[in-house]
């Protein structure tokens, strides 16, 4: 694959897309552990994590933190690590971690330290408590561009798992302005394509900004009784482009001080229609001289000329469509003759080992309920989250999976952007995703198998395939990014168990990452 190198030059501008499936709930958080009872995955659980956050517009900002902490656990329960079975660990991911950061060909490396990066003692110390020791690259490409005054916009991509989030919140947290005028008004505005993600971004707020005293962090995401009038009073608000939209307009949100508006699955939030519009709409209710940032793990061609029209000027990140996937995911399908078997070999497959945890996307809402149905009456304790569900449906189960409590979740494309939970060591497409005309739909492929393989952690990616359409989707998707991806045999169980266990085995025994340029290509606005 080609290298990058890091290069100066010129940027452009894009603009918009809407809220959708983001938000209606779900559904029936069951307690779980996973189906069958053999190996485990390995157990990558290291740094602290920086998952999701609490509550509503109305919900007290105790209420917030203590949802906060909940959320935050990331599901790395003692009964998960040094598991034996179908992996053993061989070694610290801390060691790993320092590892690939010692790789210039790693996304995760970088030259500088966080203190080189120019940010304040209370905000090195949120970044301590996280258990951060080195930036990521693109951390370390993005913050001296983003802290730049006069501040100038930003398109940024990386791979997932990557860290993009960190580099926004620091951003954010450097430039905000506690004086007593100030200290009661929104200044940052920080819009994702559903309230999960919502809720995560603002639980990395809180953790990494904790030292900073007079820090409030609020969520404009939909919720089952608003408080009619309740006015926004937190400095960094985080939400989904519709609510935001509404509290802006009914005046709950005075989005006069505003000074930075982060998109994050910026190529979500502006190609969707809807989505797009809704930011487009936001976006105009802010000061002109807003500080437009965009993170995404992809930006495809469609949707570049509308991001640079939204983020004029903007400093650009970027990487080519080869260089996106991480090293660390295994990507595996396997062929199943008919539809019938792609459940008998999803129910093969848990039975062939324990995992951490997993998430299974499906195309439809129906296909989730069903296959949670069928898993349930089996003895498989699943969860299922889909956009049919209320909100607050959608909080418990997500919490409830973040923190171990169920460890197997079945999903729509409502999950598959964003979401962190470390201990994910397998994500299944069951279907896999299309773009509506019968071909694939790389971008979200992508994102799908990034919820796996977190910062430096091993993963395993199955596609389920069925019949000669899906074979031809997963080509497309392997020539996309330029992968190799392991075929797994429908009717023999010990080789898929063999062939599972040495890709894993391959994946840590290749810490160095040595897909030449995985670096990004930098150009100034
Ligand atoms: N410098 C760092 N050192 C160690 N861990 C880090 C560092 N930066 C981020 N992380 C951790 O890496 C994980 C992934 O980060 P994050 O969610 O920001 O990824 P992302 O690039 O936004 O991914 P995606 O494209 O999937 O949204 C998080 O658990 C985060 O706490």
């Amino acid at each position: 694959m080609a290298s990058l190198e890091d290069r100066i030059s010129k940027p452009q501008k894009g603009q918009t897309a809407g809220d959708a499936e983001a938000f209606n709930g779900t559904n029936s958080a069951q307690p779980t552990s996973a189906a069958g009872e053999t190996g485990s995955w390995p157990d990558e659980t290291s740094a602290v994590d920086t998952n999701s956050g609490p509550s509503t517009v109305e919900a007290k900002a105790e209420e917030e933190m203590s949802s906060l902490s909940r959320a935050q656990t990331d599901g790395a329960s003692s009964e998960q690590r040094g598991t034996s079975g179908i992996y053993e660990p061989s070694y610290e991911v801390d060691v790993q971690l320092s590892d690939l950061q010692k790789d210039s060909g790693n996304p995760l490396h970088s030259i500088k330290s966080f203190e080189e990066l120019g940010l304040d003692e209370k905000i090195l110390q949120g970044i301590y408590q996280m258990r951060f020791t080195k930036p990521s690259k693109i951390q370390e490409k993005a913050l001296p561009l983003l802290l730049i005054n006069p501040p100038q916009n930003m398109i940024g991509q990386s791979q997932s798992g990557t860290g993009k989030t960190a580099a926004f919140v620091l951003n954010i947290l450097a430039r905000l302005d506690f004086s007593d005028s100030m200290v009661n008004k929104p200044q940052a505005m920080v819009l994702a394509p559903s309230r999960e993600l919502a809720r995560q971004i603002m639980g990395v707020c809180q953790v990494m900004g904790q030292a900073l005293d007079r820090l409030k962090v609020e969520a404009s995401i939909p919720v089952e009784k608003a408080e009619r009038g309740k006015q926004i009073t937190g400095q960094i608000v985080v939400g989904t482009p519709g609510t935001t939209m509404d509290l802006i307009r009914r005046r709950q949100l005075d989005a006069t001080n505003i000074k930075i508006l982060v998109l994050d699955e910026a190529d979500n939030m502006l190609d969707q229609q809807g989505l797009g519009d809704q930011c487009i709409r936001v976006k105009h209710l802010l000061p002109r001289n807003v500080q437009v940032v965009l993170f995404s793990a992809t930006f495809p061609d469609n949707v570049v000329e509308y991001a640079t029209k939204f983020a004029p000027s903007s400093n650009t990140i970027t990487l080519r469509h080869e260089e996106l996937t991480v090293d660390g995911i295994k990507q595996l399908y396997l062929d199943c003759p008919t539809e019938t078997d792609k459940y008998d070999s999803l129910i093969r497959l848990y039975g062939l080992m324990t995992i951490g945890s997993s998430i299974i996307f499906v195309r439809t809402r129906k296909t989730a309920l069903e296959i949670e149905r069928r898993m349930n009456e089996e003895g498989h304790t699943v969860a299922c989250l889909t956009g049919e569900f209320d909100g607050s449906q959608r909080d418990v189960i997500i919490d409830s999976f973040r923190c171990g409590h169920s460890k197997v979740l079945i999903a729509t494309n409502v999950l598959a952007r964003g979401i962190d939970v470390q201990t994910v060591s397998l994500v299944i497409n069951y279907d896999l995703p299309d773009d509506g005309r019968g071909h694939a739909d790389p971008q979200t492929y992508l994102h799908r198998i990034g919820r796996t393989g977190r910062f430096g952690r091993v993963g395993v990616s199955i596609s389920l395939i069925t019949g000669p359409q899906s074979y031809q989707m997963i080509k497309e998707i392997a020539d996309y990014f330029a992968v190799e991806m392991t075929s797994l045999p429908h009717d023999d169980w010990d080789k898929v168990e063999t062939i599972i266990k040495k890709v894993i085995k391959s994946s840590r025994a290749s810490a160095d990452y040595n897909k030449a340029g995985k670096s990004a290509e930098i150009n100034m606005g």
